[in-house]
């Protein structure tokens, strides 16, 4: 995102912030563990999104896909650095269904906060099927 290293730490807790407030929206009467999600895109901006339940269980939408449908909703591009919270505001690892979405829109380069520091999503979703797959 940045050159230095201090600035670099900087953009990472901004988007952590911008995925706390999404978290503050989240709908979570179910499971109680409201989420919110964060990335920047290729342009520059912020897309966002929380957790919506639903009283049909499996039904429940994860803060990646509202993330995604902003992404598409607000010009597309590509997204380029994400980062995903808990109800304390904690980083937390997107599931294995949202790595998958995350690897449609940002692709193997796409870096992720994690329990154990910046990683590329090669590293969290190796080998990974994607539109490649289809051609
Ligand atoms: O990456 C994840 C993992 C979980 N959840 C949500 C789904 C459910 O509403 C709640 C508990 O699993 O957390 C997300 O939004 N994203």
């Amino acid at each position: 995102m940045t050159a230095s290293p201090g600035a670099a730490e900087a953009d990472w807790e901004a988007l952590r912030e911008a995925a706390r407030e999404a978290m503050s929206h989240a709908y979570a009467p179910y499971s109680g563990f409201p989420v919110g999600a964060a990335a920047r895109v290729t342009d520059g901006r912020v897309v966002v999104g929380c957790n919506v339940e639903n009283a049909s269980y499996g039904l429940g939408l994860c803060a990646e896909c509202g993330l995604i449908a902003q992404l598409r909703l607000t010009g597309g591009g590509r997204l380029t650095h994400f980062t995903c919270v808990d109800g304390r505001g904690a980083v937390l690892m997107p599931c294995g269904r949202c790595r998958q979405l995350l690897f449609e829109f940002g692709g193997p380069e796409l870096l992720l906060e994690t329990a154990s520091g910046i990683r590329s999503l090669a590293e969290m979703l190796p080998d990974a099927f994607g539109p490649d797959q289809l051609d």
